[in-house]
């Protein structure tokens, strides 16, 4: 008999809501075979089966485990894929040799033979979230579990802040690698493997696979490991050190939310590395995810400046502005920090009226982002509207370029990137928004969309 258990790596209690299934293993390859013919030929007895992201046994332990003791389970990919392991969102790493069973599917399968009501996948779905939010912190808190975790976690790769990218018919993949990988690769360049102390923590599968980010380019006070040569390790790895803003746009989300994740902190690491009160070397917690000074223990954490942006309508047009640092023809939403002791509201309104000279009159929260350009920022986004028949614009110069009114056929056509041209210092250029990436296309849309819909004739 085959246990699926939900016991966050302690002792199988029955869960009020979800009870322990038993089913036979007959059952499991049955339903395993259905879905994929390759499953190997039975070899051994499985043994207890931890249904994925529970505590630290779970994390520990593979996640199944055939009577041979192969592994279907975290850290496969990485080994599975080779040196150039790549993440699982992407569908790129989802490589299953022969006699390997895909570790996702093996996942969704246990979950689908022993629960199969609707409710149960509502609670798998959080379970495995909360579980895995919990794996992380208790990374975070413990530098022991940490390290042990590097064991079996895989590493993004950075040179001065630039990730490691390989290119693949114009798109850039992220390659990881695994400990013993990365470990030979420091021996070979001369250094030893006490480097990966200063990687940092920026996620990890849902099988619990820890993922970490190292700079390799970067100097850090607590260590006295040289920079590596950039060219060198390029060769040797098969890709190159890509600055994160230009390959934005060959980057598929998943990936970019990673990657603005590990630059950002290991961007805050670098230029926190001395004490602001006693000019100490500070030293970091093994997930990096704060720094503390030996002589008076203060500690640092990784922070972000909160950033409001901001949609403003009138109803019918939607005002977007540009700086002169802009590319030619690109509008944006209006942006502006925070002030110390500000709300959101009122740093939407000041920030609007320094602008642009306009006082709103309705405020509404949209979403947010984390923006890693050019320090970490947490965007804000909000749609507003002005106080009717109180339009008229004064351009802030000194923040702003231009700013103007736009219809919602100039903006439909500036998102579908046709259209619509702008005269700019008595040139014309192609008026256009910011990429899908960035909050600001999101504001833009949902304008546009919003626009669209109220428009339709009852
Ligand atoms: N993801 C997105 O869709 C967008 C993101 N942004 C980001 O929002 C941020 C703010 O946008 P802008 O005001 O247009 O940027 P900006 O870079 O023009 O900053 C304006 C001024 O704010 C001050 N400043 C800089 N850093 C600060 C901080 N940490 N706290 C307080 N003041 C600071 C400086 O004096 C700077 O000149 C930028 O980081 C920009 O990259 C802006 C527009 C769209």
């Amino acid at each position: 008999m085959l246990t699926i258990c939900d016991c966050g790596g302690q002792k199988p209690t029955p869960h009020p809501r979800v009870p322990l299934g038993l089913v036979s293993e007959h059952q499991v390859r049955k339903e395993l075979g259905k879905i994929n013919r390759a499953i190997p030929p039975r070899e051994g007895t499985f043994k207890k089966v931890l249904v994925p992201g529970a505590g630290t046994e779970a994390a520990a332990a593979p996640t199944v485990r055939g009577g041979t003791g192969a592994e279907v389970g975290r850290g496969a990919p990485s080994r599975a894929a080779g040196p150039a392991g790549q993440h699982e969102g992407t569908g790129r790493g989802a490589a299953s040799p022969a006699g390997k069973v895909p570790r996702d599917l093996t996942m969704s399968l246990y979950c689908r033979i022993a629960f199969r009501g609707k409710s149960f996948c509502c609670y798998r779905l959080l379970s495995t979230y909360v579980t895995k939010t919990r794996y992380l912190f208790e990374l975070k808190e413990d530098d022991d579990a940490c390290k042990k975790a590097q064991q079996t976690g895989t590493f993004y790769l950075f040179h001065s802040l630039a990730p490691l990218l390989q290119t693949s018919e114009h798109r850039y993949l992220v390659p990881r690698f695994s400990l013993s990988e990365l470990e030979r690769l420091l021996s070979k360049f001369g250094q030893n493997a006490q480097r990966i102390e200063d990687s940092v923590l920026i996620g990890c599968s849902e099988q619990h696979e820890a993922w970490f980010a190292l700079d390799l380019g970067l100097n850090s006070s607590s260590s006295t490991h040289a920079s590596l040569p950039k060219s060198e390790m390029e060769t040797e790895l098969k890709g190159s050190f890509i600055e994160l803003r230009k390959a934005l746009f060959q980057l598929n989300p998943v990936d970019s939310s990673l990657l603005f994740t590990a630059q950002s902190l290991l961007h805050w690491h670098d230029g926190h590395q001395f004490c602001s009160r006693s000019g100490q070397p500070t030293k970091k917690n093994m997930a990096g995810s704060k720094r503390v000074c030996p002589s008076n223990k203060i500690i640092y954490y990784p922070q972000m400046a909160p950033v409001v942006i901001t949609l403003v309508s009138d109803g019918t047009r939607c005002l977007l502005a540009r700086q002169s640092s802009f590319p030619k023809g690109l509008y944006s939403a209006l942006a502006g920090f925070c002030d110390m002791g500000e709300s959101v509201e009122e740093a939407v309104r000041r920030e609007v009226a320094e602008e642009v000279g306009l006082e709103l009159e309705r405020l509404q929260y949209s979403a947010s982002q984390h923006w890693p350009f050019p320090n970490s920022s947490l965007m804000i986004a909000c749609h507003a509207t002005v106080k009717p028949g109180q339009t008229e614009i004064q351009v802030n110069l000194r923040e702003l370029e231009a700013a103007a009114w736009f219809s919602y056929a100039e903006v439909a056509a500036a998102l579908k990137r046709k259209g619509t041209y702008i005269q700019q210092q008595n040139q014309s250029f192609p008026f256009s928004v910011p990429p899908k990436l960035a909050i600001a296309h999101q504001l833009i849309k949902e304008w546009v969309e919003k626009h669209a819909c109220s428009s339709l004739p009852d």
